[in-house]
């Protein structure tokens, strides 16, 4: 089907207000320009504010270069003396500062790129009680700023829990007062926490909001518009690409239960990986994650178990003349699963093909998983909390997406980093649990499918005899517990730094898709204006 809600992404039109060689070389020129402006900075925080500017424009991957310099060269200038940037944690002295919205900036940054730094940097802030000022308390730039940085928490780090608690109570209490920009700005941020959203949702309001920005610079707007511009049509070329070959595939498989989300298949790989040379990890994970959805949607939708059980057992074996045991309704989409991962090998290099075992595992393991879900389901079995989640983070695709991602990447995805994201890896793991229990949540207030396994929230009701209030908010903490886990990861893997935030960005996507305890995959209505946006209007220059 080519048709997506009222959008037909084959006659989106193409912003054509330059050609793409022209669009190319201005933002070409215009990026040496702000390059530039790097080493124009005067101050640390000069250099704070312009890298924080460029990420929340989301063209931060534009400025790779230089602001691995600034981070990992020059970080004595951002510690104001000389350390040792081996260190993972690094005791650094006290940067002098008597702004908070400073200190809180490059707290957050700091965490962001992988170095450790002491939450005491928030005690000149406070009382002798442990309260932060008063003057604080109503001051939403201030607010704003600690917000997203005490959002970079990890395990038991209660300074940090008070000042999130307290960053975002003020932020409710004083948000119908605040002008625009900032008022978009905060309620953005109560929304989804600006370090737990996709990149791209944040540059579209980013851009508009930028023209009030106190530290605006045209040059730097004009190449974030031209970029987000570029981008689009680099997506909306992919877009058209993967609508052909869905066409194509579901035509021909036409498992009519199914759901058709083709788009947001794609929105899900591209909030990993946006950039325009991460076009094949993005296709090839596009891809996997359609031929799982129609998966899912088999065992969940359809299939009685036995046929689950012959289905599992066929893709576990990946022998095409297994077809013949299959039910007629489920032969071509076996063999077209088997075509789609053989036309996947082909997208490799000759020293690449290892990765092929790799990816039809994740596979043959997520089929396993709703295996399991079913057989539970066909009984009506409810698992206790602990098996329950325990299988469903699996089934939830932390472990797909990752590996599904790292299959299109160059040679930085190494064999150990293929090891250590199918080894249980805390990364990948603590995805798998965002995805399970954000989805949970959502699941919960819509109401299951058909065959869909008991959720995590009605295995803890029963399990404790408690209300589905109760047993909500224990699933929300899980999701808060799974981001200090991923906050955490960002100082143990500083070395594949890179990879770990393509993986926890499918833990963004999820915030974004599923917030509010909406399904924005299965009720793709909930987002289609936002990925309207996304890939058919472009930017305004
Ligand atoms: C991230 C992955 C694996 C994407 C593939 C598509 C998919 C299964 C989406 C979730 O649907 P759902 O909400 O019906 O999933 P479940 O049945 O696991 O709850």
């Amino acid at each position: 089907m080519f048709f997506w809600g009222k959008i037909s992404v084959l006659n989106a039109p193409l912003n054509v207000q330059f050609s793409d060689q022209k669009l190319t070389e201005r933002v070409h020129q215009l990026k040496e320009e702000v390059t530039g402006m790097f080493g124009a900075c005067k101050s640390v925080m000069e250099k704070l504010n312009l890298i924080d500017t460029l990420q929340h424009l989301g063209m931060d991957h534009l400025f790779e270069e230089p602001i691995d310099t600034l981070i990992h060269l020059g970080i004595d200038h951002l510690f104001e003396e000389p350390i040792d940037t081996a260190m993972s944690s690094i005791h650094n002295t006290e940067f002098n500062s008597s702004s908070l919205h400073e200190v809180a900036l490059r707290f957050r940054l700091l965490r962001q790129y992988g170095f450790w730094v002491s939450a005491d940097e928030f005690n000149k802030f406070k009382n002798e009680d442990g309260s932060f000022f008063s003057d604080i308390a109503n001051d939403p730039k201030d607010l704003l700023s600690l917000y997203h940085a005490a959002n970079l928490l990890t395990h038991n780090e209660q300074p940090l829990e008070e000042a999130l608690l307290f960053a975002k109570h003020r932020l409710e209490v004083i948000r119908c007062n605040l002008k625009s920009p900032l008022a978009e700005q905060v309620e953005r941020a109560l929304k989804v926490p600006h370090p737990r959203n996709i990149k791209r949702e944040e540059a579209i309001h980013y851009i508009l909001e930028y023209a009030q920005d106190e530290t605006y610079n045209a040059t730097i707007h004009k190449l974030a518009k031209l970029e987000f511009n570029h981008l689009q049509r680099v997506h909306q070329k992919e877009l058209k690409a993967m609508s052909l070959w869905w066409k194509d595939l579901s035509e021909d498989v036409k498992l009519d239960y199914a759901r058709d989300r083709v788009v947001e298949c794609y929105f899900w790989s591209y909030s990993c990986l946006y950039e325009e040379e991460y076009a094949r990890s993005r296709i090839v994970l596009a891809k996997l994650l359609m031929l799982t959805s129609l998966l899912d949607d088999t065992f969940d939708e359809y299939a009685t178990l036995e046929e689950c059980r012959v289905l599992t057992k066929a893709l576990e074996r990946w022998d095409e003349s297994d077809v013949s045991l299959l039910p007629e309704y489920l032969k071509k989409f076996f063999l077209r699963v088997i075509e789609n991962f053989r036309d996947f090998d082909e997208l490799l290099e000759p020293h690449e093909k290892w990765r092929n075992a790799y990816i039809r595992s994740v596979y043959q393991g997520i089929c396993k998983s709703y295996l399991q879900e079913a057989e539970w389901s066909h009984r009506g079995y409810i698992p206790s909390f602990h098996d329950q989640v325990n299988l469903s983070v699996m089934s939830a695709g932390g472990e797909l997406v990752a590996i599904g991602l790292l299959f299109g990447l160059g040679d930085i995805a190494t064999k150990e980093v293929f090891e250590w994201a199918i080894q249980n890896s805390l990364t990948v793991t603590a995805c798998g649990e965002v995805s399970r229990f954000m989805d949970d949540l959502a699941d919960f207030k819509r109401g299951r499918n058909k065959m869909d396994v008991a959720t995590s929230v009605e295995c803890y009701m029963k399990e404790n005899n408690v209300t589905s209030e109760v047993a909500l908010a224990k699933v929300d903490s899980l999701v808060d517990h799974a981001w200090k886990t991923l906050n955490q990861e960002l100082f143990d893997h500083r070395d594949i730094l890179s990879m770990v935030n393509q993986i926890t960005n499918f833990g963004r996507s999820m915030m974004f898709l599923y917030h509010d305890k909406r399904d924005g995959y299965t009720n793709s209505e909930q987002v289609k204006d936002a990925l309207e946006s996304h890939y058919v209007k472009p930017i305004l220059i």
